[in-house]
């Protein structure tokens, strides 16, 4: 299958290698404190249920310099994600926002831009809120003064330091997968038949969610089972069975890295609710929150995760 590619872009400093390094590399967020300014496009490519890469770019470089082919490089990518850092003055990042979109829809228009209001951190939420407005307002208007409306353009508040990475990304992502539609329409089916209130199917590797059923995502939910993953990789990376052989490639490494084969565990909390884990094939596992006393049937459940690993395998074999 064809890589998909993001772009990361966007000023010195707002935190692009960073968010790279966090989301895909596992580097713990306080120590991208010591990472070096990115210098020249670092292209990591990311081999797991879908193959797709991400590049990032030098914070001084702008979409007119023409060390680069810009033609061609936004010819390829299916995201471009703009990091704006909200600790800062953000005038002059608005500015750039506005040249790389005109320069990138003008190339390519089907083009997903993505705005990454990041280290939102430091921020109370009303200020979140309000730098929120503030930012989407300008772009907005800037936009349709330049006669750009129909730009398909997001905004998510984003920080390294909590689960809003990883979902912000989990959403970029989405959108480069054409299997989408169908993967919501397995999860909404497997929930109604096995009552399950919420499921997510997680990337292992990157705690990216490829879909979940179509039930709105609330943080909490998303946050608990993205912790489950933690749980079962932190586990199965003491107690699980590891090949000492050398891996051949990128995809044997990352399995190597994180043994969840065959992964299955079942958390009961005081709550009165279930999380269920069951890994779905090499890099995919599906994370549910079920009510305990809807649980008590696990085979019916059981059974339901059998069927629901089969049609995902049909899925990507198509
Ligand atoms: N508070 C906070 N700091 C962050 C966050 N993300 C990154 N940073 C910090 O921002 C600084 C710059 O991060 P980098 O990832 O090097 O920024 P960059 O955009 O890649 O910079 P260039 O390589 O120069 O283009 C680092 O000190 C990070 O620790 C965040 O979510 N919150």
């Amino acid at each position: 299958m064809k890589p998909r590619k993001i772009l990361l872009m966007g000023l010195r400093r707002s935190g692009k290698s960073s968010i790279q390094k966090v989301v895909f590399h596992k580097l713990p967020p306080n120590e991208t404190l010591f990472l070096e300014s990115t210098s020249k496009l670092t292209k990591d490519h990311i081999s797991s249920f879908i193959d797709f890469s991400v590049w990032d770019f030098p914070g001084q470089v702008d979409v007119f310099d023409t060390a680069f082919d810009f033609e061609s490089i936004f010819n390829q990518v299916g995201a471009l994600v703009f990091v704006i850092d909200a600790q800062d003055d953000y005038l002059e990042a608005l500015s750039r926002l506005y040249i790389t979109i005109s320069r990138a829809v003008a190339i390519n228009p089907q083009i997903f831009i993505e705005v990454f209001i990041h280290k939102v951190d430091g921020l109370s939420d009303d200020f979140k809120i309000d730098t929120q407005r503030d930012i989407q307002q300008r772009t907005q208007d800037e936009l349709s003064d330049a006669g750009l409306e129909n730009v398909s353009l997001s905004f998510h508040l984003t920080s390294i330091f909590d689960h809003s990475i990883f979902e912000a990304f989990s959403r970029v992502i989405q959108k480069l997968i054409p299997q989408l539609p169908a993967l919501e329409n397995l999860l909404n089916i497997f929930c109604s038949n096995s009552l399950v209130e919420k499921a997510f199917l997680f990337d292992v590797y990157s705690k990216i969610y490829v879909a979940t059923d179509s039930s709105p995502v609330d943080v909490q939910s998303y946050e608990i089972c993205s912790d489950v993953i933690d749980v079962i990789l932190d586990f199965g990376s003491i107690y699980g069975t590891s090949n000492s052989s050398k891996p051949t490639d990128d995809s044997e490494a990352i399995a190597q890295r994180y043994p969840i084969d065959e992964a299955s565990s079942v958390i009961r909390l005081s709550t009165g609710l279930v999380l269920f884990l069951r890994e779905v094939n090499q890099f995919l596992a599906l994370v549910c929150i079920i009510r305990a006393e809807n649980f008590e049937k696990s085979g019916l459940v059981e059974y339901n995760v059998q069927c629901f690993q089969k049609a995902v395998q049909k899925i990507f074999q198509l």
